[in-house]
Order: structure tokens, then C-alpha cells, then sequence
């Protein structure tokens, strides 16, 4: 049995290579770009007035001018206009260029325009205010994005102002999601006394959604033929495969040995960890990866955060990270296996984040979830874990 550790190692040293694809800037949210991004013009393009007054040239105010003449007025989209004598001034709104010869610009609530001629109320006024110059937040040439970067509302708008309007993003997996098992039937389907509906399925579905990817969906008998014929099926259009159930050692847990009779490579079997122990890993080659994770809910829904998702980001160039969280309480775990301990975190107003062990009814108990939100990562060969330890924490539900 190999360490979590080992387990992560193996998985993240594998990789799907995924195609590239344009798509809409509109339905460029949730993917993940593959290209960078430069600026195309300088932020912002011109001179930019950031308040409706007046603008006029600060010489003149220096020379003591506390009223100006009206020009006219400079709207916002209209090219920039001139001002014809240096001690008058031009009407100017918000978002329009600053007019040349003028450098600031006065509210209009700090001045009173009385027969065309504006007088300043308030004083003093600072040269170049109200200006937002060309160039001052980005030039053009800036890299702004990186290719791996997840596209959410904030650069789809970086997007949309460079003009990307069919950002080039990477592909995503083919995916199928496949549960086994002769227990259960289907969500809309009257569960006999023996049986349950599959939960896992639609779980792994939901999640590998908010990431983009449209799963298909599949049910298998515990049945060495029909897992041997449908499997082989199911893996020569799929990238993919999530599997639950039939991995540990009952008489029916087959998955592992059909798979490697359909030449997936099994890369490892059971990871010491709890729980999650009978997590299966293979490959074909670097072309489909398969993901048999044990049947409970709990250990498939943890085996899906913390190998699969990881290994998807990586896939999809999207750096690495690891996020921590101090445990609330004592908590007591002898065992030489790593235990994902079900917590609820909390942010404090410190700014700390808190977990509090929510440990439920074991890896079978999968309401459980809906009381936690996140899973704490408690290293093996250790007993007495105190209040105040940093450790990983693997979150599935943000605060
Ligand atoms: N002798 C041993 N028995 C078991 C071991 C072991 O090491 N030695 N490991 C236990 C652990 S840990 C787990 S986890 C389970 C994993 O079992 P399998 O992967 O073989 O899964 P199944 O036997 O098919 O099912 C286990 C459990 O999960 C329920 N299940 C399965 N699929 C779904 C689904 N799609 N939706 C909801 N629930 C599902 C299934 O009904 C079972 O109750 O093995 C232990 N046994
Ligand atoms: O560890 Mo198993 O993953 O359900 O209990
Ligand atoms: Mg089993």
C-alpha cells in the first residue's frame, strides 16, 4: 500500500494532453485559457476625465483666473476637442478625453456657472486632478493573463477590453462517470429494502459541471462480462473514467481486474488513507486515465478533490495550490493511515480559518456533507492532533 503522498506523486506525474479550442468570450467563463494576454492599447487608451465639470488649463488658475469662460462641451465618445483660448474652459463628462490644452478638471458641484462663465467654489484645486492619464495602470505590450489562467468574471472584462472576443482555450476532457454496483438503481427509481439510489454518479457529475465538463453518465452490474464488454465500450471515446464501487475485496469487487484485462495499467491499488483505502489508478498509456474510486460516498467524493481535481487543474496548465486551516479542537487519530477528517470551516475576524471536525457516520454516512465542507488532511503515525495545528485542508463547498 502506498502513501498519499505516493498516491499524488504518481497521479500528478501522468498527464492528458488537451487540445485547444476558440470559443465565445461569451461562453468563455469557467475555461481556461490558452493563450496569453497582452494589453493592446495603454489603460486607459487616453486622457481620461473621471468627473462631469470643467476642464481648463491649471496655468491659468496659477495666474490667479478664478472664472472661466465656457467654451463648450466635450462628451464622453466624442473625439477630443481644443480649447481655443488657454484662460477659458470646456464642459467635460465622465469617461470623455480630456480636451487639449486642458489638464484638470473642477465638479460641478465645487463651481457655479452663471451666463456661460464658471466660478470655483471650492479651493484650492490641484493640478491635473480629476485626470486619469493614459497609460497610468497598464501599457500596451503588458502581459495581463497567462496561459492556465481560469477565466472567471474578472478576466473575461480584461478579456473583453483587449478586444479577445474569441479567447483561445483549452479543450475539455471526455468524461464518463460510471457507477457499479447490483445495489443500486436509478434517482427517479423505487429503491427495493435492499436497495439505494446511486449518489455517487450524480455527485461526481454535479461536480466535474462547475468545472466545465459534461460527463456521460453510466450504471454497470457487478458482472465480470457486462463491466469486461461495457467498459471496453466506454473507453474508446472517453479521455476519463470515474469509477465507484467494486474495487475492495469483496466477491464481486471486479473493476480491478476487468480493467487490467482491457490493458488499463493499474499504476497503484489502495492508498493508506482513510478513507478511501481500496482508491484504484491505471492508464493507457498517456491517452485515458481511469479513476476507480471506492464505493462509499464519502471516500469517492474525497478521492475526487483531492487526486482527481488537482490532476484536472494540472491538465489544464492551472498552477498548483494548497491551502491550510488551524483545527478548532483536540482530536485524537492513532492509526498509520492519513485520515481526511470531515470539517466546517470558519473564517474568523483575525482572518484566521478555522476547521471544527464534523467526523459524522463514517464513509457511508453521505448527508455528512451537507454538515462539513471541507476535508482536513491529517498525516499518518500520529496520535494526538491539538487545536491551533495548521494542516491541508481540501475544500469541496467555499465559504
Ligand atoms: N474485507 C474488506 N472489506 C472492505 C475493505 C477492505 O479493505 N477489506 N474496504 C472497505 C472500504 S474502506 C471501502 S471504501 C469499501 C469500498 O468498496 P468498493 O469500492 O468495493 O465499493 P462497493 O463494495 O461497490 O460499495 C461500497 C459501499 O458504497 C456504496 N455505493 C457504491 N456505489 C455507490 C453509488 N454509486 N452511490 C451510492 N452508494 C454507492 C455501496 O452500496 C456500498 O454500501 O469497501 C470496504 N470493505
Ligand atoms: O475507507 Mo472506506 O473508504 O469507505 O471506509
Ligand atoms: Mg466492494
Amino acid at each position: 500500500m502506498i502513501s498519499v503522498n505516493e498516491a499524488t506523486s504518481l497521479i500528478l506525474s501522468t498527464q492528458l494532453r488537451l487540445k485547444k479550442e476558440h470559443v465565445n468570450l461569451q461562453e468563455a467563463s469557467g475555461r481556461v485559457l490558452a493563450m496569453e494576454i497582452f494589453a493592446d492599447r495603454n489603460f486607459p487608451p487616453f486622457d481620461r476625465v473621471t468627473m462631469d465639470g470643467i476642464a481648463f488649463a491649471f496655468k491659468a488658475y496659477e495666474a490667479g483666473l478664478r472664472t472661466f469662460a465656457i467654451e463648450g462641451t466635450q462628451l464622453a465618445g466624442e473625439e477630443a476637442k481644443s480649447l481655443q483660448n488657454s484662460d477659458a474652459a470646456l464642459e467635460v463628462m465622465t469617461g470623455a478625453v480630456l480636451p487639449v490644452g486642458c489638464d484638470t478638471v473642477v465638479p460641478y458641484e465645487d463651481i457655479e456657472i452663471t451666463n456661460g462663465q464658471a466660478k470655483f467654489t471650492v479651493e484650492p484645486i490641484r493640478e491635473g486632478q480629476n485626470v486619469h492619464k493614459e497609460g497610468r495602470d497598464q501599457k500596451k505590450g503588458t502581459k495581463l493573463l497567462d496561459t492556465g489562467t481560469l477565466i472567471r468574471a474578472s478576466e473575461i472584462a480584461v478579456l473583453a477590453t483587449v478586444g479577445a472576443a474569441v479567447p483561445r482555450v483549452f479543450c475539455l476532457p471526455k468524461v464518463a462517470v460510471i457507477a457499479t454496483g447490483d445495489e443500486l438503481v436509478a434517482v427517479d427509481d423505487h429503491p427495493e429494502p435492499y436497495q439505494i439510489r446511486s449518489s455517487n454518479s450524480q455527485a461526481l457529475a454535479a461536480a466535474l459541471q462547475s468545472w466545465g465538463v459534461e460527463p456521460e453518465i453510466f450504471h454497470i452490474k457487478d458482472d465480470k462480462e457486462s463491466l469486461q464488454e461495457q467498459l471496453g465500450n466506454i473507453l474508446k471515446p472517453n479521455d476519463v473514467l470515474l469509477l465507484s464501487g467494486g474495487v475492495s475485496k469483496g466477491k464481486a469487487d471486479y473493476l480491478p481486474e476487468v480493467l487490467e484485462s482491457l490493458q488499463v495499467q493499474k499504476i497503484f491499488h489502495r492508498v493508506a488513507q482513510k478513507p478511501g483505502k481500496p482508491f484504484w489508478f491505471g492508464r493507457i498509456g498517456e491517452k485515458k486515465f481511469v479513476f476507480a474510486f471506492p464505493g462509499n460516498p464519502i471516500s469517492t467524493f474525497m478521492c475526487f478533490h483531492r487526486y482527481f481535481l488537482p490532476w484536472l487543474k494540472a491538465c489544464l496548465g492551472i498552477a498548483p495550490t494548497e491551502q491550510y486551516a488551524k483545527l478548532s479542537e483536540d482530536f485524537d487519530f492513532a492509526s498509520p493511515l492519513t485520515y481526511f477528517l470531515q470539517v466546517k470551516t470558519h473564517l474568523d475576524k483575525d482572518g484566521v480559518l478555522w476547521a471544527q471536525p464534523r467526523s459524522g457516520g463514517g464513509s457511508g454516512d453521505l448527508a455528512n456533507l451537507l454538515y462539513a465542507n471541507a476535508f482536513l488532511e491529517l498525516p499518518p503515525n500520529r496520535q494526538n492532533f491539538k487545536k491551533g495545528e495548521s494542516l491541508r485542508l481540501i475544500t469541496y463547498n467555499p465559504l
